[in-house]
């Protein structure tokens, strides 16, 4: 459904993303591993339309996406979770619902309870700003309010820094039933192993830009992990 090929990014002169390609069908759920600064998350970026593709294409269900400006991506269905949250801290839980539903084909009331039904603590938080909310809570409303416009396909980046291990956990398992039940495909730029082999079916890792190991989950060894992803 997603098809990235050899997607390359510059910064000025200077290539951050290089030739990287993969695909994701609907059932996948693709984790993309790799150290600090090796390009993973410029390569969502590029992806979400937020940094111009030096070289190669994007294609969303058939429909070269490679060129069109950001809001016409979330309009044709991607959805993305940057690092570090940012929800509007100002905005109540509901107003940050609001937003995510907001210039999208979904009826608000109907989409929130389903939401509710997967995030139940921010039915009981609606009232309340964003920014009071805990780490854990935030990063909840962030992947809600991403999942309000009912999205064909969920980009996050990092979701799980900064978030205690319980929580951690309870996100793995919250994303799993919303990708399995909803059949929405997931890619996930982790630094997290354990949920990244909990979620993953798929893996990518990335070193200095481009793709150098790759396959599904249960070909994550140790080894592997050591050799590309241990500092
Ligand atoms: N706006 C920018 N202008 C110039 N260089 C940048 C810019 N943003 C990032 N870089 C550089 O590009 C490289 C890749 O950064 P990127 O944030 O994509 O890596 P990352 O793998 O996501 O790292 P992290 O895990 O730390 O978020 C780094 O060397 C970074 O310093």
């Amino acid at each position: 459904m997603l098809k990235v090929e050899n997607v390359s990014v510059n910064y000025g002169k200077s290539r951050v993303v290089s030739e990287v390609s993969f695909h994701v069908k609907k059932e996948d759920s693709l984790v993309i591993l790799g150290r600090n600064g090796v390009g993973k998350t410029t390569l969502l970026k590029s992806i979400i339309g937020l940094l111009n593709l030096k070289e190669g294409s994007l294609t969303l269900e058939g429909k070269d996406i490679s060129r069109i400006k950001t809001f016409e991506r979330s309009q044709s269905g991607i959805a993305y979770v940057p690092q570090g949250r940012e929800i509007i801290p100002q905005l109540t839980v509901q107003e940050n619902l609001e937003l995510g539903a907001m210039a999208h084909a979904v009826q608000y009331h109907k989409k929130v309870e389903e939401i509710f039904e997967y995030f139940p603590i921010l039915s009981q938080h609606l009232k309340r700003k964003g920014g009071v909310l805990s780490g854990g809570q935030q990063q909840q409303l962030a992947i809600a309010r991403a999942l309000m416009a009912d999205p064909q396909i969920l980009i996050l980046d990092e979701p799980t820094e900064g978030i205690q291990p319980n929580t951690v956990s309870e996100i793995a398992n919250t994303l799993d039933r919303y990708h399995k039940e909803k059949k929405v495909p997931l890619v996930i730029v982790e630094q997290n192993l354990k949920f990244a082999r909990k979620i993953g079916n798929k893996f990518l890792i990335i070193q200095k830009g481009t793709v150098v190991n790759k396959g599904s989950i249960d070909e994550l060894t140790d080894d592997i992990s050591k050799k590309y992803l241990s500092v």
